[in-house]
């Protein structure tokens, strides 16, 4: 049962006993009891409802903060804080709605870093894991407002471009790019990544549609790393 309800029902219990109460007393004092309890009734009742609306306000308050708190750990990476693969397809597809809605381009970078398990393997984990954080953070930087990051994998990230047709987004891409190898990460040096574009075709679902980002991806893997590819556009 929702808290709401429980609430409800534990005042209107409480209610109905004051009522009982106070009826019974007002019988035993009052041979015209009758008239004289209904403004009482009424009075009681009227307090039983602003009980209600304080406790459902001090209630339920810190359980929908708690619960949108859970909700964002649920869609975020905690390490990065770009939303997760959860979150992130999430957004896609309500993109894709408002995208479709609104006669918009819809596009996606993907972006994997290069060797990433090298980075690893010589500097250790902890700093693997700042690598991690500073990509993400290069990477918001060079996003526009109302573009989203996310976090699809270990060293995998993805940036969703609302209003974006292909060529604006190698664009984006490019200068994602850039910013990654510009400067060095720390002790890790400089650090490189390849990415794969795509654009929506208006039509296709959410997973044709990152998997064509993906195989643009592994193209530029193939083709020797630290370079974008664009997904043979359908549009
Ligand atoms: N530090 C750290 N490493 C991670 C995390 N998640 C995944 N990894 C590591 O990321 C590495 C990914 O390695 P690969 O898939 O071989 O990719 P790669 O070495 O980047 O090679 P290419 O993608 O082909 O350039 C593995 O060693 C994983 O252990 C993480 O959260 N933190």
């Amino acid at each position: 049962m929702r808290i709401s309800t429980r609430i409800d029902l534990a005042v209107a219990a409480a209610a109905a006993l004051a009522l009982a109460g106070l009826a019974a007393l007002t019988w035993l004092d009052h041979a015209d009891w009758l008239p004289r309890l209904m403004p009482r009734a009424l009075a009681l009742l009227a307090l039983f409802v602003v009980l209600d609306r304080v406790l459902r306000h001090l209630v339920l308050r810190p359980v929908h903060e708690h619960s949108q708190a859970l909700r964002r750990l649920a869609l975020h990476d905690s390490l990065t804080g770009a939303v997760n693969r959860r979150g992130f397809t999430d957004r896609l597809q309500q993109a894709q709605g408002q995208a479709a809605l609104c006669a918009q381009p819809l596009s996606l970078v993907m972006v994997d870093i290069d060797h990433f398990k090298r980075i690893n393997d010589v500097h250790g984990h902890a700093i693997g894991d700042s690598v991690l954080r500073e990509v993400a953070a290069r990477l918001r930087r060079q996003m526009r407002r109302g573009d989203l990051l996310g976090r699809l994998g270990g060293e995998e990230f993805a940036v969703l471009l609302p209003g974006t047709d292909l060529e604006g987004a190698a664009v984006q891409a490019e200068l994602a790019r850039q910013a990654l190898r510009r400067e060095p990460v720390a002790v890790a040096g400089t650090v490189t990544a390849s990415l794969g574009v795509a654009q929506w075709d208006g039509s296709e679902p959410a997973a044709d549609w990152l998997e064509r980002a993906d195989l643009a991806l592994y193209e530029a893997k193939r083709l020797g790393r630290d370079r974008v590819r664009l997904s043979g556009a359908r549009t």
